[in-house]
Parts: structure tokens; sequence; C-alpha cells
């Protein structure tokens, strides 16, 4: 693979003819109407539900707040009582949070606190900066309107109201708001169960001394991070070698309790590329070769299940590691999300107009995604190595110029950047 992009050339009757390859949109397209969503469900405690996906809508038991309470540290009134702006009432009483206090008479205050339930009869809250303590009795200097500074009841939620819709991605927020009707356990769909290998007899684990012609297996860490932060269970099949039957071997195993297997390497058309000729062996290939730099290889498919139990799906990623990087953020993530329940249209990957602050001369036929990073007067730097084997670039940047093919840059242009802010959550 080059480093150095190809030149503008136009597609041209002169050279050989090869199936067209699909377009970066026909192929999400294809992998969304594959994916459906896994039907199992468990109840799992709110506490481990992060990154979960709701099975069904919680719906809330009680009101929040359960009463009128106090939004401030002061004194609680009858908003009438205080019309003077300096009104000396008696404090009867004193409620701080988690305590329940007397029917509040007329002509006296409270000592309250924040959280703390209002007295029956007071119907506003004062806070203690407006007013003078005077032994037993307070100043209020301040002529407080009806309801100031309460909170009342149901303000945050209404009992028997949906507060949390069946599909939702459980974020902390979530768990918060499920926790504060007194919800501990949450009904989820299972986790999507992935297998992961990577082939190629160059790879090392690091730890282990480099052979000659070694490298390190960074796609490991690179896919296993990923993986990880979509709440995936992930089986790690290791490094696999540049074998047919290897491979074979080892899509059979992976494909028993999984609903999808990544593989890194092996996927385009050299002679030690072995893992879609296995795949076709074992299941088939659905797709192939997207018109796309980097991750040109990309392969999705299916492969059978021994047992007679149906199929998991199959998505070979380019050994390349910034391919299997891109394609992972373009393809697999949004498939994974799908399988794990969310709605199609949350899936997607969104961009967002910037400006482009560098020159991008030489076009190429296929779309590419380049490694960029915002820069402080809001538009876009160009990582100056744009290699599919610069993983560098990936760690410099912060997200990806989505641009069309054929289309050069010119400083100044507006483009479509993708950030990883948003496909890494
Ligand atoms: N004649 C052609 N050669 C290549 C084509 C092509 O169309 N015609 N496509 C190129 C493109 S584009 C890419 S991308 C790569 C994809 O190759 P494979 O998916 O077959 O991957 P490998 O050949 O096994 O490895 C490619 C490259 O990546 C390194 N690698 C592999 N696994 C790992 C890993 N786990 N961690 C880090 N690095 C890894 C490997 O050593 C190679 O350097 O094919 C081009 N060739
Ligand atoms: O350009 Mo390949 O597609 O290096 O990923
Ligand atoms: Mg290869």
């Amino acid at each position: 693979m080059s480093s150095t992009p190809n030149s503008s050339t136009p597609p041209s009757s002169a050279k050989p003819a090869r199936a067209p390859m699909q377009s970066v949109s026909q192929a999400l397209e294809t992998l969304l109407s594959a994916a459906v969503p896994v039907a199992q469900r468990e109840i799992i405690d709110t506490l481990d539900a992060c990154e979960r996906v709701l099975a069904e809508p919680v719906t809330a038991s009680i009101d929040v707040p359960g009463m009128d309470n106090s939004q401030m540290d002061g004194y609680a009134v009858r908003a009438a009582d205080c019309a003077s702006g300096q009104a000396r009432l008696r404090v009867s009483q004193r409620i701080p949070a988690g305590h329940v206090g007397q029917p509040l008479e007329p002509g006296t205050a409270a000592r309250i606190f924040t959280g703390a339930m209002m007295p029956a009869g007071a119907d506003a809250v004062v806070m203690q900066e407006a007013c003078e303590a005077d032994g037993e009795h307070v100043v209020i200097r301040h002529v407080p309107a009806a309801g100031e500074w309460v909170r009342t009841i149901g303000e945050d939620i209404r009992q028997g109201s949906t507060i949390l819709a069946a599909g939702t991605r459980l974020r902390p927020q979530e768990l918060g708001l499920a926790a504060s009707i007194g919800q501990a356990q949450l009904q989820v769909l299972r986790r999507v169960r992935v297998a992961v290998f990577f082939t190629g007899d160059e790879l090392t684990m690091p730890g282990q001394p480099l052979k000659p012609g070694g490298i390190y297996n960074s796609n490991r860490f690179l896919l296993r991070g990923l993986l990880q932060k979509l709440g995936c269970q992930v089986s790690d099949f290791g490094i696999v070698p540049d074998s047919l039957q290897a491979t074979r071997e080892t899509l059979r195993e992976a494909a028993r309790e999984h609903d999808l297997i990544i593989t890194s390497g092996g996927v385009s058309v050299g002679e030690e590329d072995h893992v879609k000729p296995a795949v076709e062996a074992e299941g088939r290939i659905n797709m192939w070769q997207i018109a796309m730099k980097p991750g040109k290889p990309l392969a999705f498919g299916q492969v059978r299940r021994g047992e007679g139990t149906g199929e998991a799906f199959f998505m070979g990623l380019p050994g390349n590691p910034v391919s299997s990087f891109v394609t992972f953020l373009l393809f697999v993530r949004p498939f994974l999300l799908r399988l794990q329940g969310l709605p199609r249209e949350a899936v997607l990957p969104q961009a967002v107009a910037l400006r482009a602050d560098f020159d991008w001369p030489r076009a190429d036929r296929r779309q590419e995604f380049l490694r960029v990073r915002r820069n402080a007067q809001g538009g876009l730097d160009l990582f100056p190595s744009q290699g599919s084997a610069v993983l560098t670039s990936t760690a410099w940047a912060d997200g990806l110029i989505d641009n069309p093919p054929g289309q050069t840059i010119a400083a100044g242009d507006m483009v479509q950047f993708l950030a990883f802010d948003h496909l890494l959550n």
C-alpha cells in the first residue's frame, strides 16, 4: 500500500474492466439492512448498566421530588406574612433535609435547609442572605412571591410517566435518572458477542521479542479498545497464521457462540491472504471491496455454525492499522450498535462542515478519510503522512475528513468533518 495519494485520473475505458467497487454509502446500506438487533434480554443491576441498551421502557412508580422542598438554605414562610419587606417572624422550628417539620403557624417562619421538606402551610422560601436572625425571631428583608425557591412535588418526574424509552443506550445520566425513581435493576438486551482474531505470520504480541521481519500486533489493542468502548462481550482468538486451514478452523470455532466475527488482515488479493477464501468455504461473502481510502478490502459475510444453529456475521478488516481503525469506525461500529438494538438513525456517523486550512491537491477515485485535527482558529490541519500504516496519524488526529471521490481540497474550502468525540463514544 502506497502512502502517496493517487493522481486524479478519471476512470478510463482503456483500463482493464474490473467489477465496480461499492460506494461507502452503498456498503453501509448493505450492512445496516442485514443487522438485526439481538433478541435475548436480561435483568441486571442499574449500577452495571452503563452502555447497555434498554429492552423495555422505564415508567416512574413515584413522583420526583416526592414532596415540595426548599431550593435554598433560609426560612420557609407564608408569603402573605412578608408583604412589608421587613416582617419580623418567630422561628418556630428547624427542618434539615430528610426530616419532617410541623405545620407552619401563621406569622411564624421555619429555619429550613436545601432539600428539606416544606412544612404544611408554608408557600415560599427566603434565602438566608435576605434575612437577619434576631434571637428567636427573624427579620425577612424581602417580599417573596408564592412558590419562590420551592421545588414542587413531581417537578422533575411525574408518577406514571415514561422516563426512558426502550432502545435507549444507557449513559451515566440515564442511570442516575433510573436510580432517582428507585429502580435498582433494569431489563436490557444481552451484550453482543464478538469473536476477534488477527491473521499474519509476521505478528508478535507486545511483551515478546520481535522476530526478524516481524511487527507487533497493534491491531489487537486498537480493535479490543474499540470493542470495549462499545460494551461488547469479546472472545479473543489471538494470532492466526497465514494458512487457509488455520483460518477456516478458527472461523468455525469463532462462529459457535458469537454474533459477529471480526478479523484483521489477510483480506486483500495476495496469495497469503486467506481470509476471504476461508469465509467462502465456511459460509459466504456478501460484500467485498469498498471505494474508500483507507479501507478498500473490507469484507462482509456470514459463517455457518456447525450445530445447524444459523450463522455468525463476519467482518474482515484490512490489516493496515489505519484501514482497520477507519473501517471499524465507519462500518463495524454502526453495525454493532444496530445489533445492540439502537435505532438506525442513531448509528450513522454525523459529519459537520469545517474549514480546511491546508491544500490537498491530488484527488483519488476512492472516497478518502483524511486524518485531521481542529486548530485554534476553528479550522482543520492535516497530518502530513496519510499512509494506511501510519498509526501516529490516528493518535495525532481528532477526526477524519470525509472527502468525496475525485475531490481536491484548497485551503479555505469547507469540508465534512467526522469527530472522534462522536465516532468513539
Ligand atoms: N495487489 C494488491 N495489493 C494490495 C491491495 C490491492 O488492492 N492489490 N490492497 C492494499 C490495501 S488498500 C490494503 S488496506 C492492504 C490490506 O491487506 P490485507 O487486509 O490483506 O492485510 P495483510 O496483507 O495481512 O496486511 C497488510 C499490512 O498490515 C499489516 N498488519 C496486518 N495485521 C496487522 C496487525 N494485527 N497489527 C499491525 N499491523 C498488521 C501487515 O504487516 C501489512 O503490512 O492490502 C494492500 N495490498
Ligand atoms: O488504502 Mo488500503 O485501503 O491501505 O486501506
Ligand atoms: Mg494482504
